[in-house]
């Protein structure tokens, strides 16, 4: 197989983001963060004092905003024009507004052109691509020759990203839980589409979420060279 498009998606804390990371990294690929792309567009609005309500005016920032995604699995990073905002992306105030951005129609539509350009830049260039978000494995890359749906019980997903976030279950549960809600409106990644190989990583560790994602990997592999 030439080059293999790998597409991601899930909820919040399934594990996406870092076993995506590290199977690009295992096969030498470029890794690409959507939603980190929302993010940023999210912190330049907010940046320009761009009112996140005004859908025209969000729509055009999208359109003109000179996003620069650093895709090299081992260092990801996010810039607009010169200025790295890699941490600022994370902050739990920007994090509750990003849905307000992500559910702009307009907006989708123009990210889904960017990933896609972006994915196929990255999998001519490395030979591969593992791209992660909400909307991947039906809407910007339905084609991708690995889909695959990683899900986690509420539970597990709660546990993970209070961890990370050093806060509260409950308190995480009300930031996750409504985001889940907000996002569900635009994009189905709650259940698997057709085809879509789904990964269960509540009972999990996080080397077994790994291994199950690349396995599924390696299978694409030997089943492309076997055509
Ligand atoms: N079984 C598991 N699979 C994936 N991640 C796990 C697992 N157990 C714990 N984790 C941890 O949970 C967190 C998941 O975060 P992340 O990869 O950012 O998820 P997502 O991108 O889906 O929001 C990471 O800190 C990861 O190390
Ligand atoms: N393909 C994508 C990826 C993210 N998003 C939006 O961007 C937000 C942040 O995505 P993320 O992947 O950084 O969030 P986590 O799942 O890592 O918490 C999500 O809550 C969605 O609103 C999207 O709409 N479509």
């Amino acid at each position: 197989m030439n080059q293999v498009q790998v597409a991601i998606d899930g909820p919040s804390g399934t594990g996406k983001s870092s076993v995506s990371k590290l199977a690009a990294k295992e096969h030498g690929w470029g890794y690409l963060d959507t939603g980190a792309m929302y993010r940023a567009l999210t912190w330049w609005c907010l940046d320009q004092g761009i009112d996140l309500t005004d859908q025209q005016a969000v729509a055009e920032a999208g359109r003109t905003f000179d996003l620069r995604m650093g895709t090299d699995p081992s260092a990801p990073s996010v810039a607009v024009g010169e200025r790295r905002i890699d941490a600022e992306i994370r902050e739990p105030a920007l994090t509750e507004q990003v849905a307000a951005v992500a559910t702009n129609l307009e907006v989708r539509a123009n990210m889904r052109d960017r990933q896609r350009a972006l994915m196929e830049q990255l999998a001519q260039e490395t030979g591969g691509v593992v791209a992660e978000g909400r909307d991947i494995t039906t809407v910007v890359a339905p084609d991708a020759q690995v889909r695959i749906l990683m899900t986690a019980s509420e539970q597990a997903r709660l546990a993970r990203r209070s961890k990370e976030l050093s806060s509260t279950v409950e308190a995480t549960r009300a930031q996750i839980v409504d985001r889940d809600k907000a996002d569900s409106t635009v994009s189905q990644f709650m259940t698997a589409a057709d085809g879509v190989r789904l990964v269960d990583t509540s009972d999990l560790t996080f080397e077994q979420s790994l291994a199950a994602v690349l396995q599924i990997v390696q299978e694409a592999i030997d089943a492309g060279e076997r055509e």
